[in-house]
């Protein structure tokens, strides 16, 4: 069978989206892998797929597949983009959308200005919601990372981040650290691993390790934890631009049980179709 995908991305991190709700197919997780290779398959960071909500209440439901296959939680950048792509297929005409993720609900919402605003939930911080092997809440952890000593802030937007703080994302050992502390035994989910330098109160800039993808051009939950866990250690004070190699995102979070919103873009690339062997 033909499968028809549209190609989009968020900040230069790329998605292969597919609508499972006006067509039918099965996508195992070795067929996924095969999909994400950028010479062998279609080449994408995640697999976004759109289904129909099994939550009344929700207008969809979105589901997230990593290129290694692993089906999570929550991506932020991809909400952006399911905003764009439902409304683009003629599947919603709402400006504003409820879906259900495996991390919990999210409302997007298409702004006249082509941007999109997320609301992205309340951000966790205790170990158990990661999950990660801790004894409490802390705002810094210490974690044992190849060789070295490193003090970590945790968080969950749905899917677990460990954001670790950095003079220069531009030196910092991303390729070193990242891969270590994403497979770190205290993270039994594994984890995606930020590094962030602060520029002021209300600017930073970050590299993502990803979970599943590697390091990535950006990553929308990514940013959210970052500016959680600063906001939280006293670093940062909302709103804050965060400035990621792929482009600029724009979070806010008045700290406790607010909500925290992520705004920014969404794109299309290309339609494709594609034969599932
Ligand atoms: N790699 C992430 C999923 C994609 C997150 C990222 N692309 C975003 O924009 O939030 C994880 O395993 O939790």
């Amino acid at each position: 069978m033909l499968l028809h995908f549209t190609k989009m991305h968020g900040l230069g991190n790329d998605f292969m989206v597919v609508d499972l709700v006006t067509q039918r197919a099965r996508l195992e997780e070795a067929q996924i892998r095969r999909l994400a290779d950028r010479r062998f398959g279609i080449g994408f960071d995640q697999l976004l797929v759109v289904e129909p909500p099994r939550d009344p209440d929700m207008d969809f439901r979105y589901r997230i597949f990593n290129a290694d296959g692993s089906e999570v939680e929550n991506c932020g950048n991809g909400a952006r983009c399911f905003a764009r792509f439902v409304r683009d297929q003629r599947l919603t005409h709402k400006h504003e959308i409820r879906v259900e993720t495996a991390g919990g609900p999210l409302t997007l919402r298409v702004e006249d200005d082509g941007q999109v605003r997320v609301d992205m939930g309340v951000p966790r911080f205790a170990p158990e919601a990661l999950p990660f092997d801790a004894a409490e809440d802390r705002l810094r952890h210490t974690l044992e990372v190849a060789g070295e000593r490193l003090e970590i802030g945790v968080a969950s937007l749905g899917n677990p981040h460990a954001v670790l703080r950095v003079e220069d994302v531009d030196t910092a050992p991303v390729a070193r650290l990242g891969p270590a502390i994403e497979a770190h035994p205290r993270f039994p989910r594994r984890v995606n691993a930020g590094f962030m330098q602060v520029v002021s109160p209300h600017e930073i800039r970050l590299r993502v390790y990803e979970r599943g993808s590697g390091e990535t051009l950006a990553c929308g939950t990514g940013a959210c934890a970052a500016v959680a866990c600063g906001i939280r250690q006293g670093l940062l004070e909302s709103p804050v631009t965060v400035h990621l190699p792929g482009g600029d995102l724009r979070i806010e979070w008045a700290g406790d049980d607010a909500h925290l919103t992520m705004t920014g873009p969404a794109v299309r690339v290309f339609d494709g179709r594609v034969a599932l062997g």
